[in-house]
């Protein structure tokens, strides 16, 4: 990303060394005050640092029996730290865990679930060659010897009935939908008996019916006395779902209060500790349509290796200087539209062009050179090589070109000049960068990924739900960075299920059901019923169809 304007985005102060806002100082004084809570946990205290850098520096949390709490921070602010120190993945280098008042060492996450305590992370842990049935019951003490699959399917069924989650047990998990993915994982924390469901960014993957749908069973949870503990960057859904909030910032915890004395402006300003967020030029005001067309499609058609069809037949242009918007719920075609893009994926049937010239044989080493970048749907899978370091990450698009390269020769001190500046500009600030990537905090790999394709991006970027695991700060420094390139002739695709982002930022939106374009429309005739009904894949009410530009 490009560094975010003057007094905007992250802050880069400690706590400590911030003068505390009105509305913090008043919220840290509540902060005192949530040790008078009933508490079902509490924190005191937790110190954990990594290599010498303080991830949890002296954190107090508590949490009350019968509360969904959420967790805020900015990206790397340690929130997952902390739940990783309450669940025993990690052990604290000092502070105290308080469990109804007593002292408890969590040793290791089956400590923890013995304790009735839960988590469900970002990126899943099922095994996806295993059915449902299978992954509820891998590694779960009540697992009756020699069971059959049947009899693990009925239990699995009795659990689906008791928590109100549904899923289909026999069904294998590499055929079923991230939300059902993640309804596996919590059936599989339920059905140890937690009281306590930790949820890591539960939302980033769902869609808006799914997360309705979580919502409810976390309000049923709630109902019988259990406790739910929330990290999430919406702001919305924490106003929606959450009672209480516990805010952090450069791994201290600054504020706690209810959520019914705040609103998002606030939640946001305890956040990012100040009010000023990149601006982005305002979208939607039309694009020339002579403008030159970047990248086609004509006729795509995308199968799978069993033949299902999951781009039926794609005419699509992404001229320069626009922001193309690609509605619609996750799941109907967007991973391999971004795919074919991008080159990483070629067509069956039709053609791919690049400056009106077909290309033959798409490759996305090529595609990047031509100046395509790609932010990706799933990064840790498909955009950055987690036991590589940040550096080796940061570069890695642009090993062939010069500086890093001349002629044949690989110019290490080059390749580290540059990743250091690509680190700094995703505003990593003080990372090392010999660390793993998979040490980087998830917002904190999202950044990297969306500076290093937003670089080498100088025809087209093609972005798919790139905002995802961002906070605030970093959402708001994305969308500049998006109509920067933009206003510099390049296109760019920009994949979201969220309405509100694609009007707001897109000059036209493509919306894709079953594979195919339901309709493309100028941001500034569309509205959210419209695209709603295009989306479900209903056009009754527009018998006209949608208008293609
Ligand atoms: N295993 C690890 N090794 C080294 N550093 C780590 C490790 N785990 C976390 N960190 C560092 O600790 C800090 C806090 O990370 P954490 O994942 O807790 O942040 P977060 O608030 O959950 O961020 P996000 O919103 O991006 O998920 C980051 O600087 C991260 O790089």
């Amino acid at each position: 990303m490009p560094p975010a304007a003057p007094g905007a985005g992250r802050s880069k102060a400690s706590p400590a060394s911030r003068t505390p806002e009105p509305a913090t100082r008043v919220l840290v004084v509540a902060s005192n005050l949530d040790s008078q809570r009933g508490s079902l946990v509490a924190l005191r205290g937790i110190t954990k640092s990594f290599y010498g850098a303080l991830a949890n520096d002296g954190v107090d949390f508590t949490l009350a029996g019968g509360e969904i709490h959420a967790l805020l921070g900015e990206n790397g602010a340690g929130k997952s730290t902390l739940m990783n120190v309450l669940t025993g993945l990690y052990q604290p280098d000092a502070g105290t865990i308080l469990i109804e008042g007593h002292p408890r060492r969590i040793e290791s996450p089956s400590v923890a679930i013995a304790t009735g305590i839960g988590m469900v992370h970002q990126h899943f842990k099922l095994v996806p060659a295993f059915t449902v049935a299978e992954n509820i019951h891998l590694g779960w003490s009540e697992t009756p010897w020699r069971a059959s699959a049947s009899v693990l399917e009925a239990r699995t069924a009795a659990l689906v009935r008791r928590f109100g989650l549904t899923v289909v047990p026999s069904a294998h998990v590499a055929d079923i939908s991230a939300g059902e993915q993640q309804r596996v994982e919590i059936l599989r924390v339920l059905a140890r008996g937690a009281r306590i469901l930790i949820l890591d960014e539960p939302t980033a993957v769902l869609t808006p019916a799914e997360v309705q749908v979580l919502f409810a069973a976390l309000r049923a949870f709630r109902a019988e006395g259990n406790s739910v503990i929330l990290i999430s960057h919406k702001l919305g859904e924490v106003m929606e779902i959450a009672d209480h909030v516990t805010v952090m910032r450069a791994g201290r915890s600054v504020a706690s209060l209810p959520t019914a004395g705040a609103s998002r402006a606030s939640l946001a300003r305890l956040i990012i500790g100040e009010t000023s967020l990149p601006t982005a030029p305002e979208a939607g005001q039309g694009v020339c349509p002579d403008a030159p067309v970047l990248l086609e499609l004509q006729g795509v058609t995308v199968r799978d290796s069993r033949r299902i069809v999951l781009l039926d037949g794609i005419d699509l242009q992404v001229r320069a200087g626009e922001v193309l918007g690609i509605a619609g719920v996750a799941g109907n075609g967007q991973r391999a539209l971004s795919e074919v893009l991008t080159g990483c994926l070629r067509p069956d049937e039709g053609l791919v062009l690049v400056d009106g010239v077909p290309v033959a044989q798409p490759d996305a080493r090529d595609f990047a050179e031509r100046g395509i970048g790609h932010i990706p749907e799933d990064r840790l899978k498909t955009a950055l090589a987690a036991d590589l370091s940040l550096a080796e990450n940061a570069v890695l698009r642009e090993y062939a070109r010069p500086p890093v390269s001349h002629g044949i020769a690989f110019r290490p001190g080059r390749a580290r000049i540059l990743a250091r500046r690509i680190i700094d500009d995703a505003e990593l600030d003080r990372r090392d960068p010999d660390m793993p990537v998979r040490n980087l905090s998830g917002g904190n790999q999202q950044r990297l990924v969306a500076q290093r394709e937003t670089r080498i991006a100088s025809r087209v970027l093609v972005a798919a739900y790139p905002t995802r695991g961002l906070d605030i700060g970093a959402v708001a420094t994305l969308h500049a960075a998006m109509h920067r390139l933009s206003a510099q002739g390049v296109g760019v695709v920009l994949i979201s299920e969220e309405i509100e982002e694609l009007l707001e930022h897109a000059d036209r939106i493509a919306v894709l059901f079953a594979g195919r374009i339901a309709g493309i429309l100028p941001a500034a005739e569309a509205d959210p019923e419209r695209l709603g009904l295009l989306m479900s894949g209903q056009t009754a009410s527009h018998p006209a169809g949608a208008i293609a530009l």
